[in-house]
C-alpha cells in the first residue's frame, strides 16, 4: 500500500519506518528542511535503538522516502497519517494549529479516496475538526480516523511492531477494511485491533497516559511515605505489583515522570474536563505531587550538607528523562540543576546520550564529561538521576577514590541498601530509609 507520513518525528519516524518494513511504499513529509535533507542523505535524527537499522534497510530497498512537499508526498497515498505535534497551548489545552494546517492544506490537493489518519496525541472532537478544514476544499471522498499511538521512546520499535493492541476510532466500513489491512501483519501475534468511534479513540489515548502518570505518582506517595513510617517502598512494589490486578510495571517510584507526553497528556485532559465543566480532581493531585517530586532529593541534599551548598560540586549521573533516549522534554535532571545552582552548588554531569541536548539548553551552566567516573572527580556527593543499566554496577572502588565523600543520592534506587551499607556509602533513595 502507498502511505504518506506528515510530520517525522517520533511518532512519524517510527510510523514511516515500521510500514515500510512491512512492504508497504512509504513517503514522509516534514517542513524542517534540514531534517528531510538528513534523512535523504541517509541519517536518521534521533536515538532509538534498532530503529537505524530499519531505516537503512528501507531506504537503500527504495520503500522510503523523506520530502518537504506535501503534494509530493501525498501524490497516489491511499492513507495518510498525520503525527504531528500537538504541544500545550498556553492554557494547558493541547495546541492544534499543525494538525489544523495540514488537514486545511490536504483539501485541495486530495486526488482520489484517502483515508486520513491522527496518530498525534489530540483532544476529543479533534477528528470532526480535522474532517471539517479538509473538507471545505476537497473535491473527493475521504474519511478521518483516530488511531493513537502508544509507544514509548526508547523501545518504540518493539512497541510498534508488537503492539498489545491497535486502538482505531472510525464508523465509516471502507476506512476499517483499509486499516485492518494496514496493521495486519503487526497484529498478526494475537493482540487486537479494537475499533471504536472516534471520540472513544481520542480519549483512550489521554485515558491511557493519564492512568499510567497516576499508578507511578500513586507509588511515588507510597515511596514518601514509606519514609516516614520505616516500610521499604520496593518491598511493597513486589507485594502488589504479584496481583494480577494490579499488575507489575510502572510501578516504580522515583524522582518522577517527565518527558514529552506524560506531563503535557495530563495536563490537557485535565483542560478537556475543565472545559466541560468536570473537575477532575485526581489529576490535578498528579500534577502537583509530580511537581515536588521531581527536586525530593534536594531538601537531603541541603540538610545533609548543613544546608549550605554553596560551591559544593555535585555530580550528576543522568540527564535524559529515561534511559534509552536523548530527551531531555521535561527531564526531571533539568528542575534538579536548576535547583541546585540556585543554591549555589557546581553541577558536573554525565550521560551516555542526552548531553549535547543539554548543553545547547545550558552552554557552560555546568560541565559535562566524557565518562561517568570523570564527573565524580572531587565531587562532594553523586546525585543520580536517570537509570540507564551502566550505572547500576558500578566500580565502586573506583567511585571511593574519585568521590570527595562517600554520599550518594539516587533518585532511581539502583542500588541494595545492605550493598551500600556494606561498601560504607551514607545512602539516600527513594521511599526507603537513608543509609548513613
Ligand atoms: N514522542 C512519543 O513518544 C509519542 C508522541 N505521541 C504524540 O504524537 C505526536 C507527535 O509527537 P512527536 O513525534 O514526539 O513530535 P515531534 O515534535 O518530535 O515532531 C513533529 C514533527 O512534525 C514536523 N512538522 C511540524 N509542522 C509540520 C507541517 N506542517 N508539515 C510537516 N511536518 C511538520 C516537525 O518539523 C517535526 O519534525 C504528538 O501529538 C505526541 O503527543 C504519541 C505517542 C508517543
Ligand atoms: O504518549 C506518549 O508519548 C507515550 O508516553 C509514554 O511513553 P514515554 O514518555 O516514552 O516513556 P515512559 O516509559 O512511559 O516513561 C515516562 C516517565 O515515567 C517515568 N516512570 C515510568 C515507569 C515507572 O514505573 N516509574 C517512572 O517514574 C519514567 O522515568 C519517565 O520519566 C507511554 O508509556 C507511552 O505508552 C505513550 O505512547
Amino acid at each position: 500500500m502507498k502511505i504518506a507520513v506528515v510530520g517525522t518525528g517520533y511518532v512519524g519516524l517510527v510510523t514511516g519506518t515500521c510500514f515500510a518494513e512491512t512492504g508497504n511504499q512509504v513517503t514522509c513529509v516534514d517542513i524542517n528542511a534540514e531534517k528531510v535533507q538528513q534523512m535523504q542523505a541517509g541519517k536518521i535524527p534521533i536515538y532509538e535503538p534498532g530503529l537505524d537499522d530499519l531505516f537503512q534497510r528501507n531506504t537503500q530497498e527504495g520503500r522510503l522516502h523523506f520530502t518537504t512537499s506535501l503534494k509530493e508526498g501525498i501524490d497516489g497515498a491511499k492513507v495518510i497519517f498525520l503525527a504531528l505535534p500537538t504541544p500545550p497551548g498556553a492554557d494547558g489545552s493541547a495546541d492544534l494549529k499543525y494538525i489544523l494546517q495540514v488537514a486545511n492544506d490536504l483539501g485541495p490537493i486530495l486526488s482520489d479516496y484517502t483515508v486520513i489518519i491522527d496518530k498525534s496525541t489530540v483532544p476529543v472532537g479533534t477528528s470532526d475538526k480535522v474532517r471539517a478544514a479538509i473538507a471545505k476544499n476537497a473535491t473527493v471522498e475521504f474519511d478521518v480516523v483516530s488511531n493513537p499511538e502508544f509507544l514509548r521512546e526508547g523501545v518504540a520499535v518493539e512497541d510498534f511492531m508488537k503492539p498489545d493492541r491497535v486502538v482505531i476510532g472510525t464508523q465509516s466500513d471502507r476506512a476499517k477494511d483499509l486499516m485492518s489491512r494496514l496493521y495486519a501483519p503487526l497484529v498478526r501475534q494475537g493482540n487486537p485491533i479494537i475499533f471504536m468511534d472516534e471520540r472513544s479513540a481520542e480519549l483512550t489515548k489521554y485515558a491511557a497516559n493519564a492512568f499510567l502518570a497516576t499508578k507511578i505518582t500513586f507509588m511515588n506517595e507510597i515511596a514518601n511515605l514509606c519514609e516516614l513510617v520505616g516500610a521499604n517502598v520496593d518491598e511493597v512494589r513486589k507485594g502488589i505489583g504479584t496481583d494480577s490486578r494490579i499488575g507489575k510495571r510502572f510501578l516504580f517510584a522515583g524522582i518522577g515522570y517527565g518527558g514529552s507526553c506524560f506531563p503535557k497528556d495530563v495536563q490537557a485532559l485535565a483542560k478537556t474536563s475543565a472545559e466541560n465543566d468536570y473537575e477532575f480532581k485526581i489529576l490535578d493531585s498528579v500534577m502537583q505531587v509530580n511537581e515536588s517530586q521531581k527536586t525530593k532529593l534536594i531538601p537531603h541534599l541541603a540538610k545533609h550538607f548543613k544546608g549550605d551548598l554553596a560551591g559544593k560540586k555535585i555530580a550528576m549521573w543522568g540527564l535524559a528523562f529515561k534511559p534509552y533516549t536523548d530527551d531531555i522534554r521535561e527531564a526531571p535532571s533539568l528542575y534538579n540543576i536548576d535547583a541546585l545552582l540556585e543554591l549555589g552548588a557546581t553541577v558536573s554531569a554525565y550521560d551516555p546520550e542526552a548531553m549535547e541536548h543539554v548543553k545547547q539548553l545550558m552552554g557552560d551552566k555546568i560541565t559535562f564529561t566524557k565518562t561517568p567516573y570523570e564527573a565524580l572527580e572531587g565531587a562532594d556527593a553523586l546525585l543520580i538521576v536517570t537509570e540507564w543499566p551502566q550505572f547500576r554496577t558500578p566500580d565502586f572502588d573506583r567511585m571511593d577514590s574519585l568521590l570527595k565523600n562517600k554520599v550518594i543520592f539516587d533518585g532511581r534506587n539502583l542500588y541494595e541498601l545492605n550493598q551500600m551499607q556494606e561498601l560504607g556509602y551514607t545512602y539516600y533513595s527513594i521511599g526507603r530509609q537513608t543509609i548513613h
